[in-house]
């Protein structure tokens, strides 16, 4: 089998991924293996697949989306690109030295302060202490979390948390940005700043991206691609009007 298309960021082929015998790994090694490809090939067996075969790219500078109704796979399909969970078959290939997951479920250390987390969100992405220095402010105002940067992450409220986690990933720019439904939380004001910090992240021409969001208008808007998950499996992989069309019409008629 030749390597992987040089003009792809992500390519996925044939994933399955099965929860029991998937399981989280531990923080440092997450961040070792974070970049490297993975190439994991095991039976799923009897194991609850929550997703199936399923096969989508990102080609760079691309941003495409993920839709589907709960519990369909588009977390965990994500969780496995970002290298937090393992593949049960085929094989996820993933192109750059900087690649951040968004996500309100993963990430943080609850215990340590916001400003620490930036630190460690910024070494997990690839970037080195200097570079997040640089940014350090820019971050912190961005946040809007004032002197809360200071305290617990677990004390955050679930807005306070994504504003800090979409502040890193947004200010320290990634070459790989894989966003889980941040856009949907965070009060209005701030949704509105991400979502035009995200256009604008986005419009960068190095910079891929996957957004898995419920609102569909607001991926029409940033997305040239769609994919469509069902039950674990790709329902549809195409052209963002053509396949959002087809799932609106499957989900209210
Ligand atoms: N840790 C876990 N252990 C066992 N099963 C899990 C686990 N996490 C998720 N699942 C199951 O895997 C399936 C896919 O879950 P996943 O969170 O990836 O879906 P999703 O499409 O992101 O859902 P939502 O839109 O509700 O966020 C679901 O059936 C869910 O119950």
């Amino acid at each position: 089998m030749s390597g992987i298309d040089t003009e792809l960021a992500i390519d996925v082929k044939n994933v399955t991924i099965a929860y029991r015998n998937t399981t989280a790994v531990n923080y440092r090694i997450f961040l070792k293996n974070m970049l490297k490809p993975r190439k994991k090939q095991i039976s799923a067996g009897n194991d609850f697949q929550a997703v199936k075969n399923v096969s989508f790219n990102v080609r760079k500078g691309e941003t495409i989306g993920i839709v589907g109704e709960n519990g369909s796979g588009k977390s965990t399909l994500l969780g496995a690109v970002a290298g937090v969970y393992g593949v049960d078959k085929g094989r996820i290939t993933v192109r750059s030295d900087h690649c951040s997951l968004l996500s309100l479920g993963t990430g943080f250390q609850s215990r340590l302060s916001g400003y620490q987390n930036i630190f460690l969100s910024g070494y997990a992405m690839g970037f080195s202490k200097e570079e997040i220095l640089a940014s350090l402010d820019e971050i912190i105002e961005f946040s809007e979390l004032g002197d809360f940067i200071q305290k617990p992450v677990k004390t955050y409220s679930s807005g306070m948390y994504s504003k800090l986690a979409f502040s890193i990933s947004s200010v320290l720019t990634p070459e790989i940005l894989l966003v889980d439904e941040i856009l949907s939380v965070g009060d209005i004001r701030f949704r509105q700043k991400s979502y035009a910090k995200m256009k604008q992240m986005i419009t960068d021409e190095h910079r891929s991206v996957i957004i898995v969001n419920h609102s569909t208008e607001s991926l029409r808007g940033l997305c040239s691609r769609i994919l469509w998950l069902h039950q674990g499996e790709g329902k549809m992989f195409g052209e963002t009007d053509e396949v959002l069309d087809a799932y609106r019409k499957f989900m209210v008629g």
